[in-house]
């Protein structure tokens, strides 16, 4: 088909592209496409074996996580978008579907069947257009397709893959490769779109908009006196199966400006006299699909409807209107109802050391892991299964044998005790001190106050608290966790070669300050904290201490802080109380001279407080402080003299500023 401009059709739209995927973003930016980001969060679940073709389950997946996206905008972004765009990518070989790897080895699973052989990558496309209606309520138009590319690799050799794989390229792309980068070494031809295998097939994309707003347009316009009944007539043909209306409303004629023509687009406008909510798929469903909408409005809440992948759900009220629970919807509310449970079982696991054990002697079955944790061998192999299922744990079952177990890439990385970046003394503090917290939050949320007496007995409140010495040590633990984890993103978050001596106010153990000598040669790091901190760093001194980080005993409140030309504050103001904060921020005003610099690193909260929610869950604990935004704590500092000159929001757990004394 002859091509016409078709992205400047969408000037004015709000377009917005249900993806996380960098790729995606990428390719559409470069086309000139201008669009807000709003990833999915559709689980991609489907069960593959429901669909005839893999193309049918990649178009699937597409429209369910532009689906949840169109739907969840009026709700949680209040704002209907006009166009939403999903996809979904996916490799074929052998009969089989391989989307992104789960880890390193299921890498090498993927890649290995890809050695010597073509295969298909399939992308699906969804394009929802949203119709917003004068009473609030949304109509769903939805157009999909798929493309088909065929790629061929060279035979692999071991080293070859090995050394591919631990790039870390493969991770999250499906297939495990990015021919893009990388992974274009391993492939001897393609054939078809290249920018389909890279997650988005951009010429089948334009081709789509040119049917929806030059071919259609001009159609309806040529048609403009018979809209009307366009609208509400039902269409004389069946719907395709890749292409359907949604209709989200008991009285939803749309409107006649409706960018298609439903007989070009073979899309189906129905005039829906019901509260029912429908999605046609096959040609094979209409009929049960009319059935719903001319029968519903008979029915109550309670009903069930037939949903894409054959499941039977609920229908459910929304804003007066009926409609289905999806299946993502489902699973985010498992996810939060059931969120405590995955996380006593990985407190538990970690507590009990078995990632330790299991990365010391791995494929140990459950009843060797019993035993070796002292634990029974009921309970020990439910918290195994748990554990695979979260994805902590993977089990290999040979014929005829007990499945044994061994660690997942997140449990070596972060679960391990000795791991770099172990979360094992964090996983504890969360267990012996934020768990009895939380399940006092009711309380906290009445009373507006911490729970700690009540959370805890006398003794437990000694052993929970940092005034007792194995409190001290866990909470020690704990936060050198956090600055192992964070400490490289926030010392190289700015350009600090014009200071030469930094002091870390609450530096704790100094992993904090390990991490900025080691960014910054030409600076000498003082860490400044409680007598009994320091006291207790010896258990956490690396192996070869750089003797540019010194430790200085003393109260940041209290006395006189070293002096240095750049103060650190990380994770030090969100736990203090207003009083507090401005005691301590005048305090580093009067030791700084202009020029001085104060480099503070929290989670800065989104300027509307409605994310990310581990700062705004962080905020239920009741501490004596509060959680602000980037300008918040911008503002709270120039109230003491300093003038924001970077604001870095990381990709890490902690986010950074750095403030330049006026
Ligand atoms: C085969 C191949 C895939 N990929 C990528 C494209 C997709 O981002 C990814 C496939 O995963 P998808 O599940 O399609 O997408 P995603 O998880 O990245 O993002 P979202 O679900 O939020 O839309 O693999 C490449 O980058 N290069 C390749 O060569």
């Amino acid at each position: 088909m002859v091509l016409n401009p078709v992205i400047s059709k969408l000037a004015g739209k709000l377009v917005v592209l249900a993806s996380a995927s960098p790729r995606r973003l990428e390719i559409l930016r470069s086309a000139g496409l201008r669009f807000e980001v709003v990833p999915s969060w559709f689980k991609e679940t489907l069960d593959k074996g429901l669909f005839k073709a893999p193309y049918e389950y990649a178009v699937e997946t597409a429209k369910q996580k532009a689906l949840e996206v169109a739907r969840r905008m009026p709700f949680k972004h209040l704002k209907t978008p006009d166009i939403v765009i999903g996809a979904d990518t996916i490799v074929t070989v052998d009969g089989m579907i391989l989307e992104k790897p789960v880890d390193k080895h299921d890498a090498y699973r993927m890649l290995s069947s890809l050695s010597g052989k073509e295969h298909s990558v399939f992308t699906g496309v969804a394009i929802v257009l949203c119709h917003e209606k004068e009473n609030e309520e949304v109509d769903y138009q939805l157009i999909d397709f798929y493309e088909e590319t065929k790629v061929k690799f060279a035979d692999l050799s071991e080293d070859m893959l090995w050394e591919y794989i631990n790039s870390g390229e493969p991770m999250d792309k499906a297939g495990g490769y990015g021919i893009q980068a990388l992974g274009g070494m391993l492939v001897e031809y393609v054939h078809g779109d290249f920018l389909n295998v890279v997650g988005f097939p951009l010429n089948h994309f334009c081709k789509q908009l040119d049917l929806i707003y030059n071919f259609c347009t001009s159609s309806l316009k040529s048609t403009s006196s018979r809209s009307d009944s366009l609208a509400t007539s039902v269409p004389t043909q069946p719907p395709s199966s890749s292409q359907a209306l949604l209709s989200h409303n008991s009285s939803s004629i749309p409107r006649p400006s409706s960018p298609c023509d439903s007989q070009r687009l073979h899309t189906q406008i129905t005039p829906t006299a019901s509260p029912a909510h429908k999605v046609k798929r096959e040609d094979s469903e209409s009929e049960s699909s009319q059935t719903l909408v001319n029968s519903t409005s008979k029915h109550t809440d309670n009903r069930k409807v037939k949903l894409h992948d054959n499941a039977t759900l609920p229908l459910v009220t929304r804003r007066g209107q009926v409609v289905e629970p999806t299946r993502g919807d489902l699973e985010r509310i498992s996810e939060l109802m059931d969120g405590f449970k995955a996380s006593k079982a990985l407190f538990t696991a970690s507590k009990l050391c078995l990632f330790d054990l299991l990365h010391s002697r791995p494929g140990l079955d459950a009843a060797q892991v019993a035993q070796e944790i002292k634990a029974s061998a009921k309970g020990t192999e439910c918290l195994l299964e748990a554990c695979v299922s979260l994805g902590l744990l993977k089990s290999t079952e040979k014929a005829c044998q007990k499945p044994v177990y061994e660690n997942a890439d997140l449990a070596t990385d972060f679960l391990r005790s000795d791991a770099s970046f172990s979360l094992h003394g964090y996983l504890q503090h969360c267990n012996e001190t934020m768990w009895p917290l939380f399940s006092h939050l009711e309380s906290a949320v009445q009373e507006g106050t911490s729970q700690r007496e009540k959370a805890f007995s006398k003794h437990m409140l000694q052993a929970a608290s940092t005034s007792s010495r194995e409190g001290k040590l866990r909470f020690m633990k704990a936060m050198h966790n956090i600055a192992k984890i964070t400490g490289k993103t926030i010392a190289t978050a700015f350009d600090l070669s014009t200071y030469k001596s930094a002091c870390d106010l609450g530096g704790c153990t100094g992993a904090l300050a390990y991490e900025f000598t080691e960014a910054h040669p030409g600076l000498s790091v003082t860490v400044f904290d409680l007598p009994a901190v320091v006291e207790l760093n010896e258990f956490f001194r690396p192996q070869h201490p750089d003797n540019r980080v010194s430790f200085v005993a003393g109260d940041f409140l209290k006395d006189e802080l070293p002096k240095a030309d750049l103060y650190i504050l990380a994770r030090i103001l969100h736990d203090l109380p207003d009083e507090k904060v401005h005691i301590l921020l005048s305090k580093i005003a009067d030791a700084c001279t202009a020029g001085c610099g104060l480099l503070l690193s929290e989670i800065f909260l989104d300027e509307d407080r409605r994310g990310p929610s581990r700062g705004l869950l962080q905020a239920l604990s009741m501490s004596e402080g509060k959680q602000r935004s980037a300008t918040e704590y911008s503002l709270l500092l120039k109230s003491h003299g300093f003038i924001t000159a970077h604001i870095r929001h990381t990709d890490n757990l902690l986010d950074a500023m750095l403030c330049i004394k006026a």
